[in-house]
């Protein structure tokens, strides 16, 4: 049970040094490097002129490949009649076959970008490679500072293409027009912010699997695992989910994570907690199963019993016997969610968790309880995701509003989730649902995928009065349609 193998051809982040491969690649096929920067033009042109009116447009050029995307579109540009200026970084660079472009060049000082003027801004795209400083500073300085519509040729300039850092400045690009593929800084730190809204152009580079640094969760992806197998099958085949609540007025944590679960399509899930709450459970649940929680062997014995798998966290407290529970699960190798209290418990001694989880074991850490956890590590969300899974032996999804999975294949960026999902309650849903997949035997990246896009997927479009517990029945209607016939 594996993500689809076209899709993924089709779903990956490309990083910059990649991209680049992939363009020589493409030429030293036959593909002259002069068409490929036309079909980018081409492209750009398509987008600009089917989103902005005619209007006085400036075109920063850098000293790259990127620079020459701008510089043809100009000449298409000026061709179509707008009213265009080009301002050259390099002031040398020779257009002596381009005089309908040289006649429009201006000094990079007389850049003043204002509202009611479009920017092309193609001084450097997957070839940055340094801070940005000198005249290339001012220009984007100025350009991020001002209220200039900003359209981008590939990344805004001063964006990391691997990891969305900032390096210097960077405009707010009201659109990006990108190429073949996203790369990982269209989603990682400040890339959605600065991207505006990303156009992918197909420009003719050939796809190649080894080209793939991550891969853009999308259901093409895993959707196939979704679809329940056969017609005739009973609720335990379908999956058990044991869920282990906490003591008291933390319970509510615990419930969500189990009504996620029950609309994961998962065939059955129990709710231990301890007997002082199991009245109060059984009172607010109706097709979850209640049963107290002694201690691990409350766990064990139903694990052994009904298969399945486990989530761990919301609610659970800090108590030995919830944490005996949890190292004695780990011990047997079901599969099984960790989240909230089940990750913090081991905050100060990491190790004792890290010696016991295993490959079907999923974290779901938000960057608080990571760096708790993980320590405080350098790089991007993608670099820190792919440590930790490697320390931690186990998937780990590291939240937020993109969310990154990691585990030993390619790691994965979630880029559909919405302000909405900042609400409590909310990552105990991703947990129980996680854990539902598992349950129907999805291996723990491909749960840990599906369960974070279909979970952002219900509440996007929600706005800010959403609370928590509307989110299963939502989670119900995503997956209806994903499981559609018309997919
Ligand atoms: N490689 C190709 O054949 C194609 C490239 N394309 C475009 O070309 C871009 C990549 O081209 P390049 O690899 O030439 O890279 P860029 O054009 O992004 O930038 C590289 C140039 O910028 C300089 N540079 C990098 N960081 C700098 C900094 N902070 N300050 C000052 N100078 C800096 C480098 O020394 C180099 O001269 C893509 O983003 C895309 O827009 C597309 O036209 C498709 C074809
Ligand atoms: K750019």
């Amino acid at each position: 049970m594996a993500f689809d193998e076209a899709a993924i051809r089709r779903h990956m982040l490309v990083t910059p040094g990649a991209m680049a491969a992939a363009d020589e690649r493409t030429i030293a096929g036959g593909t002259e490097r002069a068409v490929l920067i036309r079909r980018a033009a081409r492209a750009i042109t398509r987008v600009l002129r089917s989103r902005y009116a005619k209007q006085p447009t400036v075109i920063l050029c850098g000293p790259g490949h990127n620079g020459a995307d701008g510089i043809s579109v100009a000449e298409m540009l000026i061709e179509a009649g707008w009213p265009v200026e080009v301002v050259l970084l390099d002031e040398n660079q020779d257009l002596s076959d381009r005089l309908g472009v040289l006649s429009r060049v201006r000094p990079s000082g007389t850049f003043s970008p204002r509202a009611g003027m479009l920017v092309i801004d193609a001084l450097f795209g997957a070839g940055l490679s340094r801070l940005l400083e000198g005249e290339a500073l001012m220009l984007i300085e100025r350009l991020e500072l001002s209220q200039a519509t900003c359209l981008a040729i590939d990344l805004p300039s001063g964006l990391d293409g691997q990891t969305g850092e900032i390096r210097g400045a960077a405009p707010y690009a009201d659109a990006t027009v990108t190429f073949h593929r996203l790369k990982p800084g269209h989603l990682l730190g400040h890339g959605p912010e600065r991207c505006g809204k990303v156009f992918l152009a197909d420009i003719g580079i050939e796809a190649e699997e080894d080209d793939a640094g991550a891969l853009h969760n999308h259901p093409d992806l895993w959707r196939h695992l979704l679809r329940p197998s056969k017609r005739d099958t009973h609720k335990y085949e379908k999956g058990h989910v044991t869920a282990l609540g906490g003591p008291g007025l933390k319970g509510g944590a615990g419930r969500l994570a189990a009504r996620a679960a029950a609309v994961s399509g998962a065939g059955a899930v129990t709710y231990l907690t301890p007997l002082s709450s199991a009245e109060f459970a059984a009172a607010s649940f109706d097709a979850v199963m209640v049963a107290p929680f002694h201690g691990p062997d409350s766990v064990t014995d139903l694990t052994y019993k009904r298969g399945g798998a486990c989530v761990f966290g919301p609610g659970m407290g800090h108590g030995d016997a919830a944490k005996e529970a949890l190292l004695a699960v780990l011990e047997t190798e079901i599969p099984c969610v960790l989240d909230a209290d089940a990750l913090t418990l081991f905050e100060k001694k990491p190790g004792e968790l890290f010696e016991k989880l295993h490959p079907n074991c999923v974290l779901t850490p938000h960057e608080g309880e990571f760096s708790r956890l993980f320590g405080e590590m350098e790089g991007s969300k993608l670099e820190r995701a792919c440590k930790a899974a490697k320390k931690a032996g186990a998937v780990v999804l590291l939240k937020g509003s993109t969310t990154v999975i990691a585990g030993d294949g390619l790691p994965l960026v979630n880029s559909n989730g919405s302000a909405a999902l900042a609400t409590a309650g909310a990552g105990d849903v991703l947990a129980g649902l996680i854990a539902g997949f598992l349950a129907q035997g999805m291996a723990a990246a491909e749960a840990a995928a599906a369960g974070a896009y279909i979970h952002a997927d219900a509440a996007s479009g929600q706005g800010p009065g959403l609370e928590a517990e509307a989110l299963p029945p939502l989670i119900a209607s995503v997956l209806k349609n994903l499981v559609a016939p018309t997919h």
